[in-house]
């Protein structure tokens, strides 16, 4: 039998409408290149990542001109859908004479230009002999707080044992798929395998790997990028 090998697929057929820009976020420059550039320019050093996928809106007009040169371990698959977890699923059904069930998908935002080939690389070292698979994530440090009505705090709720979700979130090609097809809308992979009652693992992320969203959050991502922070 083959070894499982990995692949990337990098959801990005979003529109960005928190971010408010008019081009979709995943086009914006940060520190002189696209996000979704960036992302793909990390995959591409990845040496343990044989493949990246990257779904786009059937529309897109972008893509084209954020792509790099050398496409010989990338493809372009313009099968978004209308939430993020029909974009992987329509991801993961439009690849997969390329895969087999046995092998590593590892899901990640286009919408996160922080990931570093360390992150790439300790989430493999950590879930690669892992029964079920996992997630990047990182600690909750502050006090949380549920808001009732008028905007007034109803409830704190206790942070023990709560981690934050990152990505790349990382799952065999079967399990994955499977769990997405059978999943209610969920909004990370993680949550669709945890509805087939198993326990994803977390393993420790990074603050720079964070989810650029918001118009300020451009700012902090680039002191990131340019190693400022
Ligand atoms: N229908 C969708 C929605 C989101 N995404 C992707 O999923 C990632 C995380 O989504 P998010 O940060 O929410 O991006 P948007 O949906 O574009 O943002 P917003 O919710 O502000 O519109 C992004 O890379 C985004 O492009 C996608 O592929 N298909
Ligand atoms: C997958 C994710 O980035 C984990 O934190 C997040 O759930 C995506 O959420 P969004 O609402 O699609 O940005």
């Amino acid at each position: 039998m083959n070894p499982p090998r990995y692949f990337a697929l990098i959801p990005a057929a979003g529109v960005g409408a928190r971010m408010g820009e008019k081009i979709p976020k995943q086009y914006v420059s940060i520190a002189g290149k696209p996000m979704l550039r960036r992302v793909l320019d990390t995959f591409s050093i990845a040496e343990s990542v044989t493949h990246t996928f990257v779904v786009v809106s059937q529309d897109d007009a972008y893509i084209d001109t954020t792509l790099p040169v050398d496409m010989s371990r990338l493809t372009v698959l313009r099968v978004g859908g209308a939430t993020r977890h029909l974009s992987v699923l329509n991801g993961l059904h439009a690849m997969r004479d390329q895969v087999s069930d046995d092998d590593w998908i590892l899901v990640h935002d286009a919408a996160r230009p922080g990931l570093t080939i360390t992150l790439i690389d300790t989430l493999i070292h950590s879930l690669q002999d892992d029964e079920i698979g996992g997630l990047l994530a990182v600690p909750v440090v502050d006090t949380l707080k549920r808001s009732g009505s008028g905007g007034r705090v109803e409830q704190t709720v206790a942070r023990d044992h709560l981690w934050a979700a990152q990505t790349p979130q990382m799952f065999r090609y079967g399990l994955l798929r499977r769990a997405l097809e059978q999943a209610a809308t969920v909004t990370d992979e993680a949550s669709a395998i945890e509805a087939l009652g198993l326990q994803p693992k977390l393993v420790e992320g990074n603050a720079r790997n964070f989810k650029v969203t918001l118009p300020h959050d451009v700012a902090l991502a680039e002191l990131y990028l340019k190693g400022l922070v």
